[in-house]
């Protein structure tokens, strides 16, 4: 498999200053994601996820090692990954189908095939009814849907999605992994995914990397042993189970700390 993204013993500090301490963040931190793979980072709070998607972003600095998207060297440049936030970033002065479509022009494609991907795409999933809304009258759940279309209709070869369930309510949350497992199964996209949720984690993932406390290195790679397509019953798989008490073994604080 082809990689998409590959990571080469990055290492971040943050160099102190009167006020905060130098702090080291990732240490020798290195990794892959293949094509059309779908890969988690789970890890402590603070153990540097945002930091570590910041620089595959190129809006920070590693102290050390490389990072290539697509075979291009990209630390430090911008453009290269399509984003999904914590918190559906949409334009509310433009309509549904416009925030798709800006994003996709910004990336290059142009504003007439931008705007039949739209509308394709949002009929494809059942949200044409929101084509022409404006976002603040969606749902969170309706607006990250429309988050997750943006990104994965974007050129870019790698999608990153930064804990995206976050900020929903348990059900929604578990409608939307439903919705983005489907989704993504018929359109293999490579992804890098952060989340603190094991479950989740072992519903999406092909391969789990399981990061230390700061400073965070990779302390286990777990490859998800569950065929595709996979559904919500696989929460009763006594494998997956299995797992699920074996990552949170790995992820229970230290209470020495
Ligand atoms: N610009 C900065 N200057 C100094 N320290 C920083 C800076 N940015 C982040 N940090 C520190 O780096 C550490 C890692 O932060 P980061 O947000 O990457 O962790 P995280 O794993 O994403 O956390 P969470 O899971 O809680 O979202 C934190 O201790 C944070 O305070």
């Amino acid at each position: 498999m082809s990689s998409v993204l590959e990571v080469r013993h990055l290492s971040k500090r943050f160099a102190g200053s009167r006020k905060t301490p130098a702090k080291e963040v990732l240490a020798d931190v290195s990794f892959q994601v293949g094509e059309g793979e779908f890969v988690t980072l789970i890890g402590p709070s603070g153990s540097g996820k945002t930091t570590l998607f910041r620089m595959i972003g190129g809006l920070e600095l590693p102290t050390e090692g490389d990072i290539s998207i697509d075979g291009a060297n990209a630390v430090g440049t911008r453009g290269h990954i399509a984003y999904m936030p914590q918190q559906a970033s949409l334009m509310p002065w433009l309509t549904v189908s416009a925030n798709i479509e800006l994003s996709l022009t910004i990336a290059g494609i142009g504003k007439r095939e931008a705007r039949a991907l739209a509308r394709d795409w949002l009929a494809r999933v059942g949200l044409e009814a929101t084509a022409h809304q404006y976002p603040d009258v969606l749902s969170g759940g309706m607006q990250q849907r429309v988050s997750f279309l943006r990104a994965l209709l974007s050129p870019q070869k790698l999608m990153c999605l930064d804990e995206p369930f976050s900020a929903l309510d348990a059900l929604t949350r578990q409608h939307m992994q439903a919705w983005l497992l489907s989704l993504w199964e018929s359109n293999r996209r490579s992804v890098l995914f952060v989340t603190h949720s094991i479950e989740e984690a072992l519903l999406l993932s092909d391969r789990i990397l399981v990061l230390s406390a700061a400073p965070a290195s990779i302390i286990r790679e777990v490859r998800v042993p569950f065929p595709r397509p996979r559904s919500e019953a696989l929460w009763g798989d006594a494998e997956f189970i299995r797992l699920k008490q074996e990552l949170y073994d790995m992820l229970r604080p230290d209470p020495t700390l």
